[in-house]
């Protein structure tokens, strides 16, 4: 469960401070599925970062089943980021490396004394099987998309945040690529929070929320 009290968060340019995250309240019950909908610059992927734990609020609170983000060490902060699944646009694949091992890289270096676990039936229920020796360049967004989902999952995280997964893609690879992730958490239980400027991809998720000016309208 995700729960969000009066967070704040602002950037300081030289003598302006610009304040991004405005008082926001939100909560999200377990395996919950929330699309995060707002203009440029509204503070998605700021919101995201948050609660990556890649960036501090500056006041409020942050709780992700029940462990307060901002009373977390460092150390803490790094083993909760490695059960947080991350997608996207660009998908951060690696060139040099083929689909099966961009798939397992950040499993293996977050957690390189543990088997990996259910690699089959992921890539399976991903149609990955026939591509997992071909390199990056050779598959298509879509194609990539899906490495990019599979990476995330495999560390079978608690949430995963995806920033526009679909960015990149044409509208009938958006909606394959929306309704297989949404499907994945769902049979997983994971919480899913998904940036998009489509509203026609948030009749996949179970809430959908709006975004203005760092708060939601
Ligand atoms: N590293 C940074 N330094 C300074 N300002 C930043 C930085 N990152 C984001 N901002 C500013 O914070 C505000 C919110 O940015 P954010 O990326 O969260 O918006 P967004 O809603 O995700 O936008 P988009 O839909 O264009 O990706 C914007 O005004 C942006 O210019």
């Amino acid at each position: 469960m995700i729960e969000i009290k009066d967070l704040c968060f602002s950037r300081t340019d030289g003598s302006n401070k610009q304040r991004i995250i405005n008082n926001l309240n939100l909560s999200i019950d377990n395996s919950q599925q929330l699309a995060l909908l707002g203009d440029s610059g509204s503070g998605k992927t700021t919101l995201l970062h948050i609660l990556a734990g890649l960036i501090k609020a500056h006041s409020g609170v942050v709780s992700v089943n029940g462990h307060l983000l901002s009373s977390m060490n460092e150390h803490e902060l790094t083993l909760y980021r490695r059960k947080i699944g991350l997608i996207f646009q660009h998908y951060q694949l690696l060139e040099c490396l083929n689909v099966k091992q961009n798939i397992l890289f950040q499993h293996k270096l977050n957690f390189p004394h543990q088997d990996v676990e259910g690699f089959d039936t992921l890539v399976n229920e991903l149609g990955l099987d026939s591509k997992l020796d071909s390199l990056v360049h050779q598959l298509s967004g879509g194609e990539q998309q899906r490495v990019g989902i599979a990476r995330a999952l495999l560390n079978k995280p608690q949430i995963i945040l995806a920033d526009e997964p679909t960015g990149n893609l044409d509208q009938t690879r958006s909606h394959q690529v929306v309704k297989l992730l949404t499907q994945l958490c769902r049979r997983r239980k994971i919480n899913l929070v998904m940036v998009t400027h489509s509203e026609e991809l948030t009749s996949y998720f179970d809430e959908v929320k709006v975004l203005r000016d760092g708060c939601f309208v």
